[in-house]
């Protein structure tokens, strides 16, 4: 794979100190987590996961359980770490505004002061590109676009605040270096919403209709895109680089059409792909009445629509990103193709195919 390597990266010494090869994984139980604590292990690093819950063990993987809100916790945890990657968020299905704000707001104003007072060098933020998404088109949008300012939901409306905070809080002169990375879309083996969402709607039978023209490009990214772009820039991030305190997108850099995707996906797993189109107008005012009633009659009962004004907006419009800044400072290129990605993902879900 031809890389086009950025000046000032050539200039990094060629051997990484062993101390600053311990890091740790805040969100390290997650989907991405996960696979970045995988990779990260392949290439040397000392490990440590730092979550809520433990979702599996890992020879030479040391396990802290706690909340990241909880400072006392953390630190124990990022002792003689100099490197850390937040990825921890509560799920965008929740939609619980309090909890959001607990989370990405508090608890990242809390791994700033903890990693701080730890003595931790850098810091990676799982950002996403959504947050410059309002629910209208963006096509191949870079990094300077402003921040949106009226977000889709909650989880937007706190990534926001979550990026501004990590970018903000980097500081040369104190030594503490921050970056934001800004996925879109992940998918592979083990994602908890993308395809467990999209089958469970296949076997209710809500999979046969395309939400507008069905022509709508977006960017869906394999994981292990994502876990490259978030080494590549922890590896980069040095105070003379111009990464530092900066947001970047990691795609796959193929916008495909949102509805040849997810054929893609359903055909592969056995399902029939959709095939009668519904105007967008109509499905976003439906979705948007079922989202207020749910809202009104949440004390009677607990229901959970499909087709959130959230997801109808993601379905119907095109939202795909440059990763242009990526590839010019971090030497990023994808390192899976989405064909590939989509064959590998399909194969992943044995129990999720018709008929299991
Ligand atoms: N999945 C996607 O398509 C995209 C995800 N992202 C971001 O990537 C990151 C990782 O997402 P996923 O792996 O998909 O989610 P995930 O839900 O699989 O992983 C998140 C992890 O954070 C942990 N966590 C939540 N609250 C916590 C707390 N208070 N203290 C400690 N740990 C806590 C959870 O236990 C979980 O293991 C998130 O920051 C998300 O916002 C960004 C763009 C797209
Ligand atoms: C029911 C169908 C119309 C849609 C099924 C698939 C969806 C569950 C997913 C399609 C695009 C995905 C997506 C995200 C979550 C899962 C989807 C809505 C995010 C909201 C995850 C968090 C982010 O930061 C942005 C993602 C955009 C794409």
């Amino acid at each position: 794979l031809h890389q086009t390597v950025p000046f000032w990266f050539i200039s990094r010494p060629v051997s990484v100190s062993q101390s600053s090869k311990r890091c740790a994984v805040i969100g390290g139980s997650g989907f991405l987590g996960r696979h970045l604590v995988e990779k990260l292990q392949d290439r040397g690093y000392s490990v440590s996961v730092f979550d809520i819950r433990q979702s599996y063990e890992l020879p030479g993987v040391t396990f802290h359980q706690g909340d990241l809100c909880d400072e006392q916790a953390l630190l124990s945890a990022l002792k003689d770490v100099s490197l850390v990657f937040h990825c921890a968020s509560p799920a965008p299905a929740s939609n619980d505004r309090a909890l959001f704000e607990r989370v990405n707001i508090q608890g990242t104003k809390t791994v700033i002061e903890a990693c701080i007072q730890a003595g931790v060098q850098k810091l990676v933020l799982t950002s996403s590109a959504s947050v410059v998404f309002e629910g209208t088109d963006i096509k191949n949008g870079r990094e300077d676009l402003p921040y949106a300012k009226k977000p889709i939901d909650y989880y937007t409306q706190t990534k926001i605040q979550q990026e501004k905070l990590v970018l903000e809080a980097c500081d040369k002169q104190k030594g503490f270096l921050t970056v934001a990375i800004r996925p879109h879309g992940i998918f592979g083996p083990r994602d908890p919403q993308l395809v467990p969402i999209m089958v469970d709607a296949a076997r209710r039978g809500k999979m046969k209709f395309i939400i507008g023209d069905g022509t709508n490009l977006v960017d869906f990214t394999f994981v292990e895109n994502v876990v490259h772009g978030h080494i590549l820039a922890a590896e980069c991030l040095r105070p003379d680089s111009p990464i530092c305190g900066k947001p970047y997108h990691i795609t796959n850099d193929e916008p495909i059409r949102f509805w040849d995707f997810m054929s893609e996906m359903l055909v592969g797993l056995g399902y029939a792909a959709p095939r009668f189109h519904l105007p967008y107008g109509l499905v976003y005012s439906l979705a948007l009445l079922l989202w207020l009633l749910t809202w009104i009659l949440r004390p009677l009962l607990s229901f959970k629509p499909t087709f959130t004004p959230m997801r109808v907006a993601l379905a119907g419009t095109h939202h795909y990103y440059s990763c242009e800044r990526a590839k010019q400072d971090l030497g990023y290129r994808p390192v899976v193709s989405l064909k590939e990605g989509i064959a590998r993902t399909v194969q992943s879900y044995p129990h999720l195919r018709h008929g299991a």
